[in-house]
């Protein structure tokens, strides 16, 4: 816990002592003994040096992007348009390009498929030949990718310099952007956005182009600080996984919750933010990233993207004006959307997890749909959800006023997919978006529908604001003084965590001992009890030997066995034989009252039991052995006793910190 703790506030003193490096640390912004003396012409150069942020890229090619692509777009989502060339198994079936392009309009025209067209992918709308016809649409940019051989052919490069480079030039100026491809599968989503090594697309041209800006204006300027981080999330089945956290073999995977703060809006909660300081770290995220995003083969594409992909570059510009002593900070958010393309289970064949993949991208298409229907006219109904998805994620108390609702005019489905919520802010607050709408050239019925969504996103407005906040050295020194109080706090909180940890170790080193101590003592009872149970035993031995014994002796005392008297035949006394012959013709009574004297002289051995002597020894033999068998009865109880308490207690063991009952 303690440990959870600590780490909680090392990372908000960390964060505190990067903002504070931010704005005063940065040695740059420090007044130099050059801006003291610096000449009222030098300080106008380096006012002048400060827009430099916002300067078109070095790389603009002038003349190839037309005209009107450079203007203001007035707040529309800028809407272009991109036709890849045939893939292996189209030319396999000899299909047809149903698109054409022009380069001066801008326009992009749809054709209806001809009747003699064999291609199986256009004959649902060969059957509809009576409404299928040719459509024209125009756009901001009509890129021509079909046929290398068109002096027109748009190449990786011509995409990111006719819409890329201008976006970067609005983040330089404040701006938050989001450029995002659309399309159905295997129409160039992923192509135009990431690339491949050898064709690198928009996003790691916009990383490159961006650490280019930052060297040449930190060569111009030294007033200008830096501060770049990037995050890569995919929103799969919708769920959220960071694709900046590597995965773990065999594991399932960690999904992300979502968010809304009252700034910010939607946002991903523990999303990883990697600090980049050069073009080498952010292409390694990039590709880190792009490595975990989930992928498979379908029949319509090898690498089909089975998730939206969101690449997201955060731009912080510290400029320090030396004159005024005034510190801005721009910051402004680039997200690069590479979204799983539409698909139709018929033509992709998928099934099982590839069917249910396929699902959750159309429910979260139709969404956004739905999002740009709502966005593009504000005053019409969205059209109704037909997805079941939609009715789970919107929230029970905006049920009411939710997309479903009939009298509902102007509210935005923007819940109703994770990924729609996520981008809300760039769909419709505070960004400058634009769409790239990705057709395949021989689709009829999904390129018609690419275009039509295309040219719905056309109308929609956003309010896109410049996020600056300027403070003078007053103000940055009351919230230097203000962090560093803070810094002070979460340093005292910090170390009295740290001493309460200490304490809370010791104590549980004294709790370890004294549990040590008395499994000692408890060894050293239960080894007193096994001595004290052998004694009882040993005891109880002797004590049944002593009764029987003593019972053999009353028995004998009760039924005493006459002594017998030998005498020797062959060594007849002297005495004895005078007797004899005393008594030679004596009566039989004499000789009875000599047997009598014989008796009398059985006295001598008497034990007292004729007298009652022996009867009162044995009594008091008994009496003895009945008090040693009560002591022996009152030993073996308190022995019981202590077993009881010192051997049985222990089964019963309770949690030794807390047992009172042990006598020591
Ligand atoms: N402009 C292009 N020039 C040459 N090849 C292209 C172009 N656009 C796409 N391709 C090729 O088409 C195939 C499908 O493209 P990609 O994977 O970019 O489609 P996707 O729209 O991202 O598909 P999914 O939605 O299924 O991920 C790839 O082999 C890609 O290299």
């Amino acid at each position: 816990m303690f440990n959870i703790q600590e780490l909680r506030f090392r990372t908000i003193v960390d964060d505190i002592c990067e903002n504070l490096t931010d704005i005063s640390l940065e040695p740059r912004l420090m007044p130099t003994p050059f801006s003291a003396s610096a000449s009222a012409s030098e300080a106008m150069m380096q006012r002048s040096i400060r827009s430099q942020a916002s300067t078109p890229s070095l790389r603009s090619r002038d003349g190839t992007v037309p005209p009107h692509a450079r203007m203001d777009p007035g707040g529309n989502v800028r809407v272009v348009v991109r036709v890849r060339a045939f893939l292996p198994r189209e030319i396999q079936r000899r299909a047809e390009c149903l698109i054409r392009m022009d380069p001066v309009s801008q326009s992009t025209t749809l054709m209806a498929p001809r009747d003699g067209d064999s291609d199986p992918a256009n004959a649902r709308a060969r059957s509809r030949r009576a409404v299928a016809e040719d459509k024209t649409f125009t756009f901001d940019s009509s890129f021509w990718s079909h046929d290398r051989a068109d002096e027109h052919y748009a190449t990786q490069a011509d995409v990111y310099d006719s819409l890329g480079e201008e976006f970067l030039d609005h983040n330089f100026e404040g701006y938050h952007t989001c450029i995002f491809a659309y399309g159905q599968t295997g129409s160039g989503k992923s192509y135009t956005m990431m690339g491949t090594p050898d064709q690198p697309g928009l996003i790691p041209r916009t990383c490159e182009d961006l650490f280019e800006r930052i060297a040449a204006a930190q060569e111009e300027t030294p007033n200008i600080s830096y501060n770049v981080r990037v995050s890569y999330f995919e929103v799969y089945n919708e769920h959220v996984r960071d694709l900046l956290v590597p995965v773990v073999p065999n594991q399932p995977p960690y999904y992300l919750k979502i968010r809304e703060s009252p700034i910010e809006g939607p946002y991903v909660k523990d999303l990883t933010e990697v600090p980049v300081r050069g073009i080498d770290e952010i292409l390694r995220h990039m590709h880190t990233g792009d490595n975990n995003r989930t992928v498979a083969s379908t029949k319509m594409n090898d690498t089909s993207s089975r998730s939206h992909a969101v690449f997201t570059i955060m731009l912080k510009q510290i400029h320090h004006d030396l004159e005024t002593d005034e510190t801005t900070e721009r910051s402004s958010r680039i997200r690069l959307v590479d979204l799983a393309g539409s698909e139709r289970a018929k033509s992709t064949e998928a099934t099982g997890a590839r069917l249910r993949e396929g699902s959750n991208i159309n429910k979260s298409l139709t969404t956004l749909g739905r999002v740009i229907a709502a966005l593009a006219d504000p005053k019409k109904p969205p059209p109704r959800s037909t997805s079941s998805i939609s009715s789970l994620l919107r929230p029970k108390s905006r049920a009411g006023n939710s997309s479903s609702s009939t009298n509902n005019t102007n509210v935005v489905p923007y819940r109703d997919s994770i990924l729609t919520w996520l981008l809300k802010d760039s769909l419709g607050g505070n960004s400058k978006t634009a769409m790239i709408a990705c057709i395949s050239p021989s689709d009829y019925e999904e390129t018609l529908s690419t275009l039509r969504y295309a040219d719905q996103a056309k109308r929609i407005r956003t309010r896109a604001v410049v996020n600056q906040d300027s403070i003078s050295t007053a103000e940055r020194d009351a919230q230097i003084a203000a962090m560093a109080d803070e810094i002070r706090a979460l340093q005292l909180v910090v170390g009295d965590s740290r001493r309460r940890e200490k304490d809370a170790r010791e104590a549980e080193e004294r709790l370890d001992e004294y549990q040590a101590r008395v499994r000692g003592l408890q060894r050293l009872m239960e080894e007193r009890s096994l001595m004290a149970e052998s004694k009882i035993r040993s005891l109880q031995t002797e004590n049944e030997a002593l009764r029987l014994h003593l019972k053999l002796a009353v028995e004998s005392l009760r039924n005493p066995i006459p002594a017998v008297v030998v005498r020797e035949p062959d060594e007849p006394n002297e005495e004895e034989t005078k007797e004899k012959g005393d008594m030679v013709g004596k009566d039989d009574d004499e000789n009875n009252v000599d047997d009598e004297n014989d008796d009398n002289g059985y006295d001598e051995y008497d034990d007292g039991y004729a007298s009652g002597g022996y009867e009162r020894e044995a009594d008091d033999m008994h009496e003895n052995m009945h008090g040693l068998l009560k002591d022996l009865d009152l030993f073996r109880r308190k022995i019981g006793d202590d077993k009881t308490r010192f051997v049985d207690g222990l089964s019963a063991r309770k949690p030794l910190g807390v047992r009172t009952n042990i006598l020591f």
